[in-house]
């Protein structure tokens, strides 16, 4: 509850979305990329995020949209440089997070050779779960993440098989941009990313500690 007290809810002073991209083996190669040997880093703007009970509104122009079921670390303490040693002490908890993304035009971004800015960034494309207080999990590098749409089951899968660790990403990413308390890290997605349309209900989870769920309507 202490704990609770000092990160009361991440929005309040939600900063950077930071977001990994291709961190899980099976899912590059899903989409037909290269296993990293670097992480793979893009932003998201802070009105990306949504809570329970708003939906998910289709970007203009698309008919579907990706969903990416993902841990969201949320930073405790600022901090740069972070030797990976301390890197967990700069976690002030976690959030259940949806990393949806428009992947016809990331397709046709990457084809080109352009950024996902647009294809990740727009808006309802991140939604969170309630903040989870740290102790919910003591081990961030061992959890269940599962996804299902309209009741089906489309992503299984376990942080265990992160290609790159929760402390490396953490003290990988400080050396390049300093992170800060509210920054919420975004550690990829398993296998199994598929595509949901107008109508359809994302549920998803983080084992049995965060559970959230969220309908996907035409956007205005
Ligand atoms: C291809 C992607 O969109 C990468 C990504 O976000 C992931 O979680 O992996
Ligand atoms: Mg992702």
């Amino acid at each position: 509850m202490a704990a609770q007290k000092q990160l009361p809810r991440f929005v309040e002073f939600g900063k950077k979305i930071i977001g990994i991209g291709r961190n899980f083996s099976e899912h590059a190669v899903e989409l037909g990329n290269a296993v990293p040997t670097e992480p793979v880093v893009f932003l998201k703007p802070s009105t990306a995020y949504i809570t329970w009970p708003n939906p998910i509104k289709m970007p203009d122009g698309a008919s579907e949209i990706h969903h990416e079921v993902e841990l969201g670390l949320v930073i405790g303490t600022d901090g740069r440089n972070i030797p990976e040693s301390a890197a967990l002490s700069h976690i002030g908890g976690y959030v259940l997070a949806l990393d949806m993304t428009d992947r016809i035009l990331q397709m046709k971004l990457k084809s080109t050779g352009l950024p996902w800015a647009l294809a990740k960034g727009f808006d309802t494309s991140c939604p969170v779960s309630d903040f989870i207080v740290k102790d919910k999990i003591p081990d961030p590098q061992e959890v269940d993440l599962w996804l299902k749409v309209n009741g089906k089951m489309r992503q299984e899968g376990n942080t265990k098989n992160m290609i790159f660790s929760i402390a490396f990403l953490v003290s990988w990413l400080s050396r390049h941009f300093t992170l800060e308390r509210g920054d919420v890290i975004l550690t990829g997605t398993p296998s199994g990313v598929g595509p949901v349309k107008v109508g359809d209900v994302i549920e998803c989870g983080l084992g049995t500690v965060a559970k959230m769920s969220f309908p996907v309507v035409e956007g205005n």
